[in-house]
C-alpha cells in the first residue's frame, strides 16, 4: 500500500457548511481516487440503541464526566448549549436523545448500538445515485470505515446513502426541496448555531471543529510538502461552498432572534391565566423548571 492510500480524516477532509438544508457537512480538502478509505475512527460516545429511552444514555453520558461533556461540546455544536453536569436533568436527556437519533450510525452488535463519530456524525445523506461514499461499522469494535465509490473532486462534498428506519431525508441532489422549505431550514439552522455560539461562556476559547493552528486549506503530503486544495467551484452549486465567503452577519440574526423571542413571549401569553404578566419570561424558563424538578426526585 502506497503512502498517499493512508490519508484519511483530517488529513483529507474537513467540516464545513453547506450552506444547504443539510447543515454542516464532510468536504474532501483535494482530489481523492475512487476505493479511497477517505475516513476510519472509532466512536467518540455509544449506547445502546434500542434504549435511547432508558438509562443507557444517561449511564454513558454521566460516565464521561464533566471533562468529556466538554470534550464532545466542543466537536458538536448543537450540544454545546446543554450544561455540562455530572446529573443532567430531562431537558438535558431529551436533548441528548434527539442529538444521537440524528447524528448515530448503528453498530450490530448484541445489544445493538448507537455510535457517535467525530467525522461520520457529520456525513450527510443522499440517494445511491448522488452518494459518492459507502461506510461499513465494524460489529465488534464500532470503528467505522467510509470509502469513496466514485473519484470525489478538491472542495466536494463527501455523501453516503444512510437513509434507514424512520429517518425520511430526501436526497437534496436529485429532488431539491421547494424554496420555502430551503429558506425556512438554512435561516432556523443558522440561528441555532449562532444562538451555540453565544452560549459558550465569554472569556472561554470558543471551540472549533480543528484543533488550534489547523489551515483546513493546506493538505498535508506524504513527501512532507505541503499543497493547498483546489478552489471550490463558481458555478454556484449548492453542493460547494467557498470557505472565503463570509456566511453570517451578527446584525441580521440579532434582529431575527429579536423576532423569535417577542413571537415566543406573544404565545406564552397566551396560554397565562388572565392577570399574569409575561415579560419575565425567559428562554427555557419552563425546561429549567422541569430539569431542576426531576433533579430533587
Ligand atoms: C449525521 S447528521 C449530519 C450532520 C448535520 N448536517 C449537521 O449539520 O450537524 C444528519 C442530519 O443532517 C441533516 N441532513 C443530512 N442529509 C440531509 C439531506 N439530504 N437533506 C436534508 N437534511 C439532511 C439532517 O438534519 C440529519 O438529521
Amino acid at each position: 500500500m502506497q503512502v498517499e492510500d493512508r490519508l484519511e480524516n483530517e488529513a483529507i477532509l474537513r467540516v464545513a457548511e453547506t450552506g444547504t438544508i443539510r447543515g454542516l457537512g464532510v468536504f474532501a480538502k483535494a482530489n481523492v481516487p475512487q476505493g479511497h478509505r477517505v475516513i476510519f475512527e472509532r466512536p467518540v460516545m455509544s449506547c445502546a440503541a434500542a434504549t435511547l429511552t432508558d438509562a443507557s444514555l444517561y449511564y454513558e453520558w454521566t460516565k464521561i464526566g464533566v471533562e468529556g461533556q466538554n470534550r464532545l461540546k466542543r466537536l458538536f455544536w448543537k450540544l454545546r448549549l446543554l450544561p455540562s453536569s455530572e446529573n443532567p436533568g430531562f431537558y438535558t436527556m431529551r436533548r441528548l436523545r434527539s442529538f444521537v437519533r440524528e447524528h448515530a450510525y448503528l453498530q450490530k452488535s448484541d445489544p445493538k448500538k448507537a455510535n457517535i463519530y467525530k467525522w461520520c456524525s457529520y456525513l450527510n445523506h443522499a440517494c445511491e445515485k448522488c452518494a459518492n461514499a459507502d461506510y461499513t461499522v465494524d460489529s465488534y469494535s464500532g470503528a467505522i470505515a467510509v470509502t469513496t465509490t466514485r473519484p470525489v473532486q478538491a472542495g466536494e462534498e463527501v455523501i453516503v446513502n444512510y437513509n434507514r428506519g424512520k429517518q425520511n431525508l430526501h436526497c437534496t441532489g436529485c429532488k431539491p426541496p421547494g424554496t420555502f422549505r430551503r429558506t425556512w431550514t438554512i435561516l432556523r439552522y443558522r440561528f441555532l448555531r449562532w444562538s451555540a455560539r453565544r452560549a459558550w461562556p465569554s472569556g472561554e476559547e470558543e471551540p472549533t471543529l480543528f484543533p488550534p493552528g489547523h489551515d483546513p486549506m493546506v493538505v498535508p503530503t506524504p513527501e512532507g510538502k505541503s499543497a493547498v486544495a483546489g478552489q471550490l467551484d463558481e458555478s454556484g452549486s449548492t453542493d460547494t461552498i467557498s470557505p472565503e465567503t463570509p456566511r453570517e452577519s451578527g446584525a441580521i440574526f440579532t434582529r431575527l432572534r429579536g423576532v423569535y423571542l417577542s413571537m415566543l413571549a406573544f404565545f406564552h401569553k397566551r396560554q397565562l391565566p388572565a392577570g399574569q404578566d409575561a415579560k419575565d419570561i425567559e428562554l427555557e424558563s419552563e425546561n429549567d423548571a422541569v430539569d431542576r424538578g426531576n433533579q430533587a426526585q
